[in-house]
């Protein structure tokens, strides 16, 4: 297990959210990525996986953060939403410009799928997200009996989003198992455009 690193320092607020349409990095054109998902499911942890491949404490994030992850020359501009009943309403601030939306899952809260399927569908009904891609990240699969993926396939109708290019990946942001073949994912999805 990765040794513990303190908690990002920077958050930024809900209300002034940080230029989220903004596409331009100092490395040159980036992919924009939110990471949405239910409160606890794992996003935060998941960004720094991305970002340091180790795992971070976090506590619940209030506004967002903002990282560039670069998987060999394709650089992605990801930011993690807080995910808090509250704040749902705010994601729609970051959605302008968006490629890739990143949805997180925690596998082992069955009684809030029904949540996450209707924020899935606000979501994809949203006219700034009509070009996205869904990634659906089925995280916490080291907790037992946890949901597969073909179980929430089902419950959040995956094989009924056609207008949307999507892919459900299993994953733990613990051990970062699975999150390598999220990003090979989305980067495929750019090589193919
Ligand atoms: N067992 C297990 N715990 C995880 C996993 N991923 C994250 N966690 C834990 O779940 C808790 C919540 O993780 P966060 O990354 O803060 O969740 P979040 O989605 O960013 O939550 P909000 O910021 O409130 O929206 C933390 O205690 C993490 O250590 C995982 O794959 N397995
Ligand atoms: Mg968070």
């Amino acid at each position: 297990m990765p040794a513990l690193r303190p908690a990002p320092a920077s958050q930024h607020s809900p209300a002034q959210p940080r230029l989220p349409g903004r596409l331009c990095s100092v490395s040159g054109f980036s992919h924009k990525v939110i990471i949405v998902g239910l409160d606890n499911a794992g996003k935060t942890t998941i960004l720094y996986q991305f970002l340091t491949r180790e795992v971070v404490h976090t506590s619940p994030t209030i506004g967002s953060n903002v990282e560039e992850v670069v998987l060999r020359k394709t650089h992605f501009l990801m930011w993690d939403i807080g995910g808090q009943e509250t704040l749902r309403s705010a994601w729609n601030s970051y959605y302008c410009n968006t490629e890739f939306v990143i949805l997180v899952i925690d596998s082992s809260d069955r009684e809030r799928l029904q949540v996450t399927r209707e924020e899935l569908y606000k979501m994809l009904a949203h006219e700034d997200l009509q070009r996205a891609a869904v990634l659906i990240l089925a995280n916490k699969q080291d907790v037992k009996d946890s949901m597969t993926t073909s179980e929430i396939s089902q419950v959040l109708m995956l094989g009924s989003i056609k207008d949307h290019p999507w892919h459900i990946q299993g994953c733990c942001a613990l051990t970062g198992e699975g999150l390598p073949a999220g990003l090979a994912w989305l980067q495929s999805r750019v090589a193919a455009s």
